[in-house]
């Protein structure tokens, strides 16, 4: 899989699968590994189609867990999520751009009825855009904002709803996007217009086998979809929906997971849903702008899409529009929900951990599961909270990276004035904990902690980058400064006097690393209704103490 930033682009070349029929049956992966790549230039695309593979056929989400998947996808929330996904390379104005509309909707252009068709005029004719082009976009931005708000892993089956006009059109482009997504896809087309484009977008559908569903079959099976696609009525809808249109559209009502195209279907482009039709959709996704009906909008996923608005419109129509993340064909434009701590919650299914398939050392044990962390492109694997304690036996707690693991133990580097470092010198007892959450995975690991050689810790200081070295010998970690000035100032003195390259930085004797020896490891996998998989591997119950012991653990 590509490596690359663009989502569309795939790098086709050697594919290194490796069979591996035991770890297959522990992970419920199919049997598969990928090679592992490098996270830091992995898109999201790639991310998703790995997590797609890695992911157990079966996994149940919640109505919350699709909302929390939009928010790692779409909001710039923290520098891990953002490294994690396209926004990593948006522009720092983007970023805070983004930032501004997830806080406050209001600061987003909202259009009317005539402003609507104005613009599409406007394009289509002096702007040289023709009806094909902008449909395409339009739908591909549809399919992109459902795959977002939807994974097609837990959401297979979706069938799209289209009217007679244009609206339509983007839905039946929007189907065969979701169709070569991986979605499961029917369409239902009573009225179809008689032009070549539409015979072409219809044709195009038939030639992927999609099956054409008429309204009359609609009641019975509409309960079988994850998703419906309303792509009946667009912005030149008027007045109040005729047959067949209207009792499609209240067959709508109620129904979960309706996603609108631009307007839901029967709302009054501009007062909402002055009809009463009843339609409130999970989701709406605006092209081009939002319009006025948009505000009355309540669902919970609100995308924009329609990533073709040259500046000369957005400028003639006064639109305040949000940017689109990286090369992403949709924005999320909703409000940002309350959440219910208490009911965040995700159902760990398919992956299991059984005694049969561990690994008799847990060090061999550890590697796998760290390299699959790896190879799944997780933001910082090597992420690991490490709790220390003081000689009165009061815990501190704080994330640090692991910089190496062999049989001897975990390492990491730090300043050795810093409290952890203080708290180890009176009592070295520690724990690390890995959190590698996608994999629904937890390794603990217990022991004794001392330096590195001064030899270890000078070659990893020198392999590091000179700002880096530099960052070290300015911070007197974990003591009370003035200010923010002081590290900047500091640190600018020190660039300054290692300006010349080809001097050597020394390791300031503060700094350095330490080894965690295990004592005990915990290999935590999250199984479903809370009954998880806990292994543990300790050594002081051995006979022969040199052997590992391994012992289940009630979840
Ligand atoms: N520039 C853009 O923003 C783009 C938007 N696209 C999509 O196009 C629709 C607007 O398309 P249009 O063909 O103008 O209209 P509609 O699809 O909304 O439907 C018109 C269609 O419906 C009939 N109709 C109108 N009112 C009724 C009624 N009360 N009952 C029954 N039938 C009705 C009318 O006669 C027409 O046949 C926009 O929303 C976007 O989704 C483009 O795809 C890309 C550019
Ligand atoms: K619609």
């Amino acid at each position: 899989f590509c490596p690359n930033l663009h989502r569309n682009r795939l790098r086709v070349g050697t594919c290194k699968w490796q069979d591996k029929p035991a770890s297959a049956k522990v992970h419920g992966y199919h049997g598969i590994t990928l090679s592992p790549i490098a996270p830091t230039s992995a898109c999201l695309h790639c991310i998703q189609e790995r997590q797609s593979l890695f992911k157990p056929p079966v996994t149940v989400y919640d109505k919350y867990q699709s909302l929390s998947h939009r928010v790692h996808t779409y909001t710039p929330l923290s520098k891990s999520q953002a490294s994690d996904q396209q926004l990593f390379h948006t522009t720092k104005k983007d970023m805070d751009s983004l930032v501004q509309h997830l806080h406050d909707p209001n600061s987003i252009s909202y259009i009317s009825q005539e402003a609507a068709a104005a613009i599409d005029e406007l394009l289509m004719g002096p702007l040289g855009f023709s009806v094909d082009q902008l449909m395409e976009l339009a739908g591909l931005s549809v399919a992109s904002a459902i795959f977002e708000a939807y994974p097609v892993q837990a959401n297979n089956r979706v069938l799209v709803i289209c009217g007679p006009g244009n609206n339509g059109g983007d839905g039946l482009v929007a189907a065969r996007h979701l169709h070569h997504f991986g979605y499961s896809l029917s369409v239902c087309y009573p009225k179809r217009t008689d032009k070549p484009l539409y015979h072409g977008l219809v044709t195009q559908l038939e030639s992927l086998s999609i099956p054409f569903l008429l309204e009359d079959e609609l009641p019975s099976i509409l309960s079988s979809f994850d998703v419906v696609v309303d792509a009946i009525f667009g912005f030149s809808f008027r007045g109040q929906p005729r047959p067949p249109f209207d009792a499609l559209i209240q067959k709508l009502v109620g129904l979960p997971n309706v996603v609108s195209v631009d307007i839901p279907s029967g709302w009054h482009v501009e007062e909402g849903d002055i009809n009463g039709i009843g339609l409130h959709p999970d989701m709406l996704v605006s092209l081009t702008a939002p319009k006025l009906c948009a505000r009355k909008f309540k669902g919970l996923h609100h995308f924009l899409g329609g990533r073709f608005v040259p500046p000369l419109i957005a400028e003639k129509f006064g639109l305040k529009l949000p940017p689109y993340p990286g090369t992403s064909q949709c924005v999320w434009i909703g409000k940002l929900p309350s959440i219910d701590v208490g009911s965040l919650r995700e159902n760990y299914v398919g992956a299991v951990l059984l005694e049969e398939h561990l690994n008799a050392d847990p060090f061999s044990q550890f590697k796998e599961w760290f390299e699959d962390a790896v190879a799944m492109g997780l933001p910082e694997p090597n992420a690991m909270t490490l709790a220390t304690a003081n000689k009165e036996g009061h815990p501190s707690a704080r994330m640090v990276l692991l910089k190496g693991y062999d049989e001897h133990g975990f390492v990491w580097y730090t300043n050795y004035g810093s409290r952890k470092a203080l708290e180890l010198a009176s009592n070295p007892w520690a724990s690390i904990v890995f959190f590698w959450e996608r994999l629904h995975r937890q390794a603990r690991i217990t022991g004794c902690v001392e330096k590195v050689s001064s030899e270890e810790s000078d070659e990893y200081f020198h392999s590091r980058p000179r700002e880096s070295q530099i960052g070290a010998l300015v911070s007197a970690q974990s003591t009370v400064i003035a200010g923010r000035h002081v590290l900047d100032q500091a640190y600018e003195d020190l660039q300054s006097r290692y300006a010349d390259k080809s001097i050597i930085i020394p390791r300031p004797d503060h700094w350095g690393g330490f080894r965690l020896q295990p004592e005990a490891f915990e290999f935590w996998q999250g199984r479903e209704s809370r009954l998880h998989d806990r292994l543990t591997y300790t050594k002081e119950m051995a006979v022969d103490k040199s052997n590992w012991v391994i012992h289940r653990l009630a979840p």
